[in-house]
């Protein structure tokens, strides 16, 4: 039987090669070829050294979740990410699983000086292209959507558009693949793709496995200050939270309070 992660990447590369069809690529690429890439890698290297790097997430919707956030206005809790103190924004495209859009995407990347990560499954060129059009800095790659040759050609084209890659992992044999691919911003997404279920302890536990000159991101089911003071201290750089701000009355603020280590109760 399919698992959720398949499930997505079917739907992903069918919807992907629908837009494909329809789109006009040469204005894409002169689109793309206008814009160039804030550094999405070298600002969180930049926070880092003195903070935990937020990677804010912008989610209205997820597989696990459902609904998270009825009113969505993506640019404005973008804007109130950055006065925050974000690092980066990240922001979620798909529209099937997570009610997201490129046009979200666009709309981020115009509102904030920061750099803006297409969180989505990345499984064609085309999506990188897209990516870069919509104002993208970086993409996601996720390590167990792909055969090593897939990934290679990938991040060649993010490369080929001067996009910065999150290379996305969940356990060892992932991280030793991603590293032997060179990728430098490794992921470990605490929720396994497969069945959607978070622990925390996976972050911990794979942090070990990650070289110091790799920015290390903490990923999923982060909801305390305690949370990142206990991650930095295992090692991580960076820090990717969607749910826990998508759901405070004020994503901003609590940006704000959860950098400044005070305790963010859940909702
Ligand atoms: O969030 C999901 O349910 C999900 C399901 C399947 C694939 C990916 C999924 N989420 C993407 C993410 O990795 C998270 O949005 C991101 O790490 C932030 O996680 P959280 O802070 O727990 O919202």
């Amino acid at each position: 039987m399919a698992n959720r992660l398949d499930e997505i990447l079917s739907h992903s590369l069918l919807a992907a090669l629908a837009r494909k069809e329809t789109a006009d690529i040469a204005a894409m690429e002169r689109q793309a070829n206008a814009r160039t890439a804030r550094g999405f890698r070298a600002n969180l290297r930049r926070v880092a050294e003195s903070g935990p790097a937020v990677i804010a997430e912008c989610k209205k919707a997820s597989p696990s979740k459902g609904v998270i956030r009825q009113q969505y206005d993506p640019a404005s809790f973008a804007r109130a990410f950055e006065a925050g103190g974000a690092a980066a924004i990240s922001v979620l495209t798909d529209e099937e699983f997570f009610q997201g859009s490129l046009s979200h995407l666009e709309a981020v990347s115009a509102a904030v000086n920061i750099p803006v990560l297409r969180k989505d499954f990345i499984v064609d060129p085309f999506q990188v292209l897209e990516a870069k059009a919509a104002g993208a800095d970086a993409i996601l790659l996720i390590v167990a959507a792909h055969k090593n040759e897939d990934l290679v050609e990938l991040a060649a084209e993010a490369h080929r558009w001067g996009l910065d890659i999150l290379c996305e992992t969940h356990d060892r044999e992932e991280i030793e693949r991603a590293l032997a691919l060179g990728f430098d911003t490794i992921g470990v997404n605490s929720r396994n793709l497969k069945t959607l279920t978070v622990d925390p302890q996976t972050l911990v536990e794979m942090v070990s496995y990650l070289p110091e000159n790799v920015i290390r991101v903490a990923e999923s089911g982060i909801a305390h200050a305690e949370d990142i003071e206990r991650l930095m201290a295992a090692g991580y750089d960076a820090f990717l939270i969607g749910e826990t701000l998508m759901r405070q009355p004020d994503p901003g603020a609590t940006l704000a309070l959860l950098l400044d280590r005070q305790y963010v109760s859940e909702v």
